[in-house]
């Protein structure tokens, strides 16, 4: 159509400019992505149809309102002038679903405003205001009221003027003083963040060619490196990713009713316990612009909790300036810090973000169950406590639900939001809504130990100590799983969140510690496999970063740079030597499928369960929470990648290795699912013999 309207308006000598616009006031989003897996489409191109809007003998404005993104963009680069509504937004997201720009996009918009600010908008995929798209140079006119007037009107004025200069692929690129050293350096820059993930580094490519070819062949390099990004796979994964996050959010209640969710306007949120998570969950709320009260239980908790909130906001609030919301923190009608459990009365909704001890959360709950007014919701952030548990300490079970923040709570994107077995849909879809006003991504999960995410997680990190039994080094299980694409290995991550938080936990549960029943051996426990590695660390007071020793050790208390410790692998082969453990190399493959495949089977054994909804859930968990690489769709995906046959035939492989392991035994999930003939991903669910009560 965009097509036959420019052919149209170029032979009708009425017609002396063109303004392209979108319809409902959103200019484009681009390509249907769903496009790109259907070979129906993938004939069309886009590139000679920006190339004949560049090459109109008539001005050809583009009017940008809402969103001008991927394919949008490169119509409006393609156009002579363009016009920009304040509130719209710009980028090119390919790279975030696995492609480039390849619509020309890499040749043009490096033209346009230069090699440094293309490749930073290419290599990341960022949306940027239209403010900054104006000082960059993106757009010719930003206007606050009717963008499309705005853009007749410069259609008008601008009618017999030249249009040779306005051809952006007539341009040369702008040039700079030291463009080879620039290139290397953002190329060596652009490899080190990818870890694997291939888009980045072809998009470099394409900018790098607009730099060193003319046009035309620059365009022929760009189609070259679509084609290799759209059947490398990697795209298939993140446009998985992008449409499970928004699968996840049309969560529907047991009787499938989709909920509506509620929007609050002038919710007033209590966060309870200003600790690290209270902190970041603090200033979560504050950047959501949600009325929020800060309560600690005494005045040397709240002022220590309220100076690393105000830290937390200033370094937000210098993030931001420039753009078109400003944080409003310094008023106590919109943040206020207390230790007067009377405001607990006007609350709507209460985050309780505690230190994780059942009995004094279930304490705490029966106080607010006793204060808050009779429709408040009320929240418990906990990684693995029971729900029912804590809702048992209240007068209102259904009020009450899990909501897992993820440290720190003001970056990640995570909120697993867990029901209990009386939490009403109506607090679920508010948890939702509050989850997408602090634009995170929310998951609704049942209720079990460790949820979705660190259920799946256990297990991983118990192959990970195994492995160090039998042979291995933390340095080279982390190594095999960082070249995966994880940011951090399994005890990097464990040093960095603290070896005590586990060993706190395994106490609790009576696996270690004073209540461990006397003469218990000490490498199983309950008839199986146990590992007292990390417990015999905190023995010696290694808790990890914090402590300057941990898996690794570090440069001082509280340092970041991990170095492999010699005395770790001293500690190694004694431990062998005391449990009489054959030392024996351990390969990359064996580390990669234990760790992973015991991980993607306790995957199975959640959806059979009905804890989550589906793969897409698993999925979204791990790519927000777990830094599971994105580029790999998700533990469930990645297992739909590699054939469930061949996860089911090592699963069995190594459970019949390590038969008092329990986690390595299939999933009867997993299996059906084999026996079935390796069904697609999303067909997983309809083998599921019944709904599980818990959905
Ligand atoms: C910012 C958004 C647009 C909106 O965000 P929000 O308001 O929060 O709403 P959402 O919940 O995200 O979305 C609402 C629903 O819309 C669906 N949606 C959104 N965008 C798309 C899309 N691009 N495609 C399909 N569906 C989309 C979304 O899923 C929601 O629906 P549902 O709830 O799931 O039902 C935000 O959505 C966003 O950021 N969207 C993504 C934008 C994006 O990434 N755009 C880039 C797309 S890629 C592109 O444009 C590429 C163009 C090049 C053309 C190449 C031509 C074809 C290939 C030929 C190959 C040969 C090579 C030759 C090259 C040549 O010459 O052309």
């Amino acid at each position: 159509a965009l097509e036959d309207g420019l052919k149209k308006a170029d032979a009708d000598p009425s017609v002396k400019a063109v303004m392209i616009c979108g319809e409902n006031g959103k200019f484009s989003a681009g390509a249907d992505i769903r496009g790109f897996s259907s070979p129906k489409t993938l004939g069309v191109a886009l590139g000679p149809i920006v190339s004949l809007i560049e090459s109109s003998e008539k001005p050809v404005v583009a009017a940008i309102e809402g969103v001008a993104l991927g394919g949008g963009l490169e119509v409006a680069l393609g156009c002579h002038y363009r016009v920009a509504h304040a509130k719209a937004r710009m980028g090119l997201p390919e790279v975030t679903i696995g492609l480039l720009p390849g619509a020309e996009g890499t040749q043009r918009l490096p033209r346009l405003i230069g090699v440094p600010a293309a490749l930073d908008m290419i290599t990341t995929g960022k949306h940027i205001p239209a403010t900054e798209a104006l000082k960059l140079g993106l757009v010719d006119e930003i206007v606050e009221e009717n963008t499309i007037e705005a853009a007749i009107r410069l259609a008008n004025k601008v009618i017999g003027q030249p249009l040779g200069p306005r051809r952006l692929s007539l341009k040369p690129v702008p040039k700079l003083p030291n463009m080879e050293a620039f290139l290397q350096e953002a190329q060596v820059k652009v490899k080190r963040q990818a870890r694997g993930f291939l888009a980045p580094e072809l998009c470099f490519q394409a900018v790098q060619a607009a730099t060193q070819r003319p046009f035309a062949e620059g365009v022929r390099r760009e189609r070259e490196l679509f084609q290799v990004l759209l059947s490398s796979g990697q795209a298939q994964a993140l446009q998985y990713a992008f449409f499970a996050e928004r699968a996840v959010h049309r969560w529907a209640t047991p009787g499938g009713i989709n909920l509506l969710f509620i929007i609050f306007d002038s919710i007033l949120l209590l966060s309870l316990g200003l600790g690290t998570m209270g902190q970041g969950i603090v200033t979560s709320l504050v950047k959501a612009n949600i009325p929020v009260v800060a309560l600690e239980q005494n005045l040397e908790y709240l002022n220590k909790g309220r100076k690393a909130v105000m830290v937390l906001l200033e370094r937000e609030a210098k993030k931001m300036e420039g753009g078109a919301q400003k944080l409003d923190f310094h008023n106590p009608a919109r943040l206020q810090f207390t230790v007067d459990f009377n405001l607990l009365h006007d609350v709507d909704l209460v985050i309780e973000a505690v230190f994780e001890n059942m009995a004094l959360k279930k304490e705490i709950f029966h106080k607010l169950s006793n204060i808050c007014k009779p429709g408040a919701l009320l929240c418990t952030n906990t990684s693995a406590l029971d729900i029912d548990e804590i809702a048992s300490a209240t007068s209102r079970p259904q009020q009450v639900i899990g909501t897992h923040f993820f440290s720190p709570a003001h970056v990640m994107r995570l909120l697993e939001i867990i029901y209990g077995r009386h939490t009403s849909p109506s607090a679920i879809a508010t948890a939702m809504q509050l989850a997408k006003d602090m634009k995170k991504v929310g998951v609704v999960v049942g209720n079990c130990f460790g949820f979705v995410g660190n259920r799946m997680m256990f297990p991983y990190v118990e192959q990970a100590v195994f492995l160090l039994e039998e042979g291995s080094r933390p340095e080279a299980v982390d190594q095999v799983l960082e070249d995966f694409g994880f940011k951090i290995g399994p005890f990097r991550m464990s040093d960095l969140a603290g070896l005590d938080v586990g060993w706190r936990s395994r106490k609790g549960q009576g696996l270690t510690g004073p209540s461990l029943p006397a003469g218990s051996s000490a490498r199983q426990r309950r008839g199986q496999r146990y590992s007292p590695l990390p417990d015999l660390l905190c023995e010696r007071g290694r808790f990890g970063q914090k402590t300057g020793k941990g898996w690794y050790q570090y440069e001082r208390a509280g340092g970041r740079t991990a170095t492999p410790d010699p005395w770790i692998h001293g500690f190694l082969s004694q431990y062998r030597d005391t449990h009489r453990i054959e030392t024996r190399y351990i390969d990359q493959e064996e580390i990669l499928e234990r760790c992973l495949f015991s991980l993607i089977n306790e995957g199975f054994a959640i959806l059979a369960e009905g804890i989550a909804s589906g793969p897409e859930h698993l999925d979204v968990i791990y790519l927000n929470g777990y830094g599971w690489p994105k580029h790999r769709g998700g533990p469930m995906f990645y297992a739909s990648t590699v054939g469930l046959p061949r996860v089911l035939a090592k699963l069995q492989k190594y459970s019949e290795a390590h038969p008092d392991v329990p986690k390595l035994r299939p999933s009867a999930f997993l299996k059906k699912l084999v026996a079935v003939g390796n069904a697609p991903l999303k067909e997983w669910m309809s083998y599921l013999s019944r709904q599980s009560p818990k959905l």
